[in-house]
């Protein structure tokens, strides 16, 4: 059986008095679903979200890293930080850092492989542009950017590494893919795995969704058969919407 999953990235949100009490929020909520929680909080609330969430089972992970071990990167953070504060799960890839920092697949190849040498898990997220999809192109953008960041690795790595499918369209925009349109998009996901490595392994890597998920159509998207999750952003900042979200399944 794949993992469920719902995790909230909070992308650059909260300071540590807002992060302390959105903490507090989601310990009061119920969790009544299978699925992994996990939250993203920024670099500078990792150590306090960790010690805060010590003894619930809500995991804290990290944004993005560096592929370095480390050195002279100013103002970058290493697997090895991130480890230090008890961060076992990174995002990588997310679109923001593909459009507003350049990241490359070639560059993501390498931060994959820092983070899986460190005994990481990665969340890596990809996702086409909304001209991609006018042009139908949205699976041949999809497709390159998994085998060019993940195809030279090991099918054994893929217990380390779960899928984010991220339309970039999608995004804090309030529009959502259909559920129909995250599913073809996922079974695509999957059999382009299935053809790379096999169908066990594709079979075993879970597929999360993200792009304006919300309380009113988690449920729905989440029904579908190759939709193992969420990757939730605005959301996610409201303890009650993303508990909404994650008792969805
Ligand atoms: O980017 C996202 C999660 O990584 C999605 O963000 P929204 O849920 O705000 O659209």
């Amino acid at each position: 059986m794949r993992k469920h999953i719902v995790a909230g990235n909070w992308k650059m949100n909260n300071g540590l008095s807002q992060t302390q009490s959105l903490i507090t929020d989601l310990k009061n909520q119920t969790k009544s679903s299978d699925a992994e929680v996990m939250i993203a909080p920024s670099f500078t609330n990792l150590w306090s979200a960790f010690e805060s969430l010590r003894k619930s089972d809500i995991e804290v992970i990290a944004q993005n890293m560096h592929f370095a071990e480390d050195g002279a990167y100013t103002g970058e953070v290493s697997a090895g930080m991130l480890k230090s504060v008890g961060v076992k799960t990174v995002i990588l890839g997310h679109s923001e850092r593909r459009e507003y920092f350049n990241e490359t697949d070639e560059l993501l190849a390498k931060k994959v492989d820092a983070a899986l040498a460190k005994g990481m898990r990665v969340i890596f997220c990809f996702g086409e542009e909304l001209a991609d999809r006018k042009a139908g192109n949205e699976e041949n953008i999809v497709g390159n950017q998994i085998k060019n960041a993940l195809f030279h690795l090991e099918a054994t790595a893929f217990k380390d590494i779960v899928l984010a499918y991220e339309p970039v369209w999608a995004i804090g925009t309030g529009e959502t893919a259909t559920p129909e349109q995250a599913q073809d998009m996922h079974a695509f996901i999957r059999k382009t795995l299935a053809n790379k490595y096999g169908a066990d392994v594709a079979d075993s890597v879970s597929i999360l969704y993200g792009g304006s998920v919300k309380p009113a159509n988690a449920e729905e998207i989440f029904s579908k058969p190759d939709v193992d999750g969420g990757l939730i952003g605005g959301a996610s900042l409201k303890a009650e919407d993303f508990f909404a979200i994650v008792n969805a399944f």
